[in-house]
């Protein structure tokens, strides 16, 4: 990195040439409503600035965020508005930026993980971030696929407002779903009105988001948000559904909203990004090859501090073993460490003893939320079994990890 530029924290002073340079970066003018639920969110404390002689040259931040993970929920600072100004690029400071941010979360001791969006995929393993959560981007003929008849009595009671409005209802069923939902984070305050920010210029033609709320018979069961682009063609309607969320707590309310959804009128398509890669649509409608799944990255995981990430989190069967951790990063991470436990909770140790697998950081943290296998990293070449004592079941979950947002 040239000797000119130098890292510093970040001050809420910083907010609006951070935004200026987002925009350079990912070649956007955003609008209003979107920074305003930007700057809600920006910890300045945690932001890191590149600064050429007072020019944002690049800049990283971290957000305090939770994250469900196999069997409990950590604390992990979630990395984002991550960009260097095209004129200072290639020449290391995204690397400095990277490694310095690492060293700060590290040293805090708070947050035994860091997560992430790559907008490239290339850019962050060589960091020490592993692909750990996948998502389903789905492309859905609607008039082409059936859900099963809805279940005798009274149809569901389907409740429609903006999102607003219906915010606290929301809020109830996202908390009460998320602890079984490895990958999900908390969402404040702050966060739900960054979530549910709805600048026109983002549509891209479509209408404003609703909401749909399912009331059971205890209070809301679940809710989805979605939108319209409508269209037409020679031969008539032809708008599209695209759906943002769908947060159910049981099947009867997954169904309905989705039977809701693939029967809005006018409509000939139904997207989703954000589906899941175990989505129960995929199991639910008698023609699922019409769903137009295509698999796609979603989160990467860091861990930060090995022993306390790997204690944290729990596995699917009984586990004793030892792993050897390349970290250059992070060289308190590496070496040998003896994983102990099983579905009631686990311990991690350093040893001197032989090691039954080794691999680097980057590949622990694909395998932590038991969505990539250890094994098949191992088929891949990146991870190597040294022993017959193979972790890779236990490393799995009973559900692969997904994701309600990009951060
Ligand atoms: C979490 C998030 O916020 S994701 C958003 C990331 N930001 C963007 O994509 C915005 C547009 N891009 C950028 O601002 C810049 O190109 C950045 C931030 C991706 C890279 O910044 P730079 O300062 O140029 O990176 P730096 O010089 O440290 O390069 C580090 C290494 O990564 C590689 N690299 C950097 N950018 C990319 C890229 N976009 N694709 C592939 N490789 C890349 C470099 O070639 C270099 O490799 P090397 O060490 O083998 O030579």
């Amino acid at each position: 990195m040239d000797s000119a530029i130098r890292l510093r924290q970040g001050t809420a002073e910083d907010f609006p040439a951070v935004w200026d340079l987002l925009g350079l970066v990912f070649h956007d003018e955003f609008e209003d409503e979107a920074r305003d639920a930007e700057e809600a969110i920006f910890e300045p404390e945690r932001s890191l600035v590149a600064d050429d002689a007072g020019l944002m040259a690049g800049h990283a931040l971290a957000f305090s965020r939770r994250l469900a993970v196999p069997g409990g929920e950590l604390p992990a600072a979630h990395i984002s508005s991550v960009g260097v100004r095209p004129t200072h690029r290639r020449r290391g400071l995204l690397t400095a930026l990277m490694h310095r941010q690492l060293i700060d979360i590290a040293e805090a001791g708070r947050e035994p993980l860091a997560v992430l969006w790559a907008s490239e995929t290339s850019i962050y393993p060589r960091f020490g971030y592993g692909p750990a959560a996948f998502r389903h981007k789905f492309s859905i003929m609607n008039q082409e696929v059936r859900l099963p008849a809805p279940p005798p009595g009274p149809p569901a009671r389907l409740r429609m407002g903006s999102p607003a409005d219906l915010l606290g209802e929301l809020r109830q069923v996202y908390d009460r779903v998320r602890p079984g939902r490895v990958g999900w984070s908390d969402r404040d305050d702050n966060w739900w009105r960054y979530v549910l920010a709805d600048p026109k210029d983002q549509r891209d033609g479509a209408t404003r988001q609703h909401a749909v709320l399912l009331d059971g018979p205890t209070g809301p069961a679940g809710y989805a948000l979605w939108r319209v682009k409508g269209g037409w063609t020679d031969h008539g309607p032809d708008g599209e559904v695209q759906v943002g969320e769908v947060v159910a707590g049981d099947p009867v309310t997954y169904q309905a909203l989705w039977r809701f959804l693939l029967g809005i009128d006018l409509t000939r398509t139904v997207s989703y990004k954000l589906g899941a890669v175990d989505e129960p649509l995929q199991f639910l409608v008698d023609e699922p090859r019409r769903l137009g799944a295509r698999k796609m990255d979603a989160l990467f995981v860091r861990l930060v501090d090995v022993p306390a990430a790997l204690a944290a989190r729990r596995y699917l069967t009984a586990v004793d073993v030892v792993l050897e951790v390349d970290d250059p990063i992070l060289p308190a991470n590496a070496g040998r460490w003896r994983l102990t436990g099983g579905p009631d909770g686990a311990t991690c140790v350093r040893t001197g003893g032989p090691a039954d697998l080794a691999c680097a950081v980057t590949d622990l943290g694909a395998a932590y939320l038991g969505g990539t296998s250890l094994a098949t990293l191992g088929a891949a070449g990146r991870v190597h079994q040294l022993s017959d004592n193979d972790p890779s079941a236990a490393f799995g979950w009973h559900r692969p990890p997904s994701v309600t947002e990009v951060f």
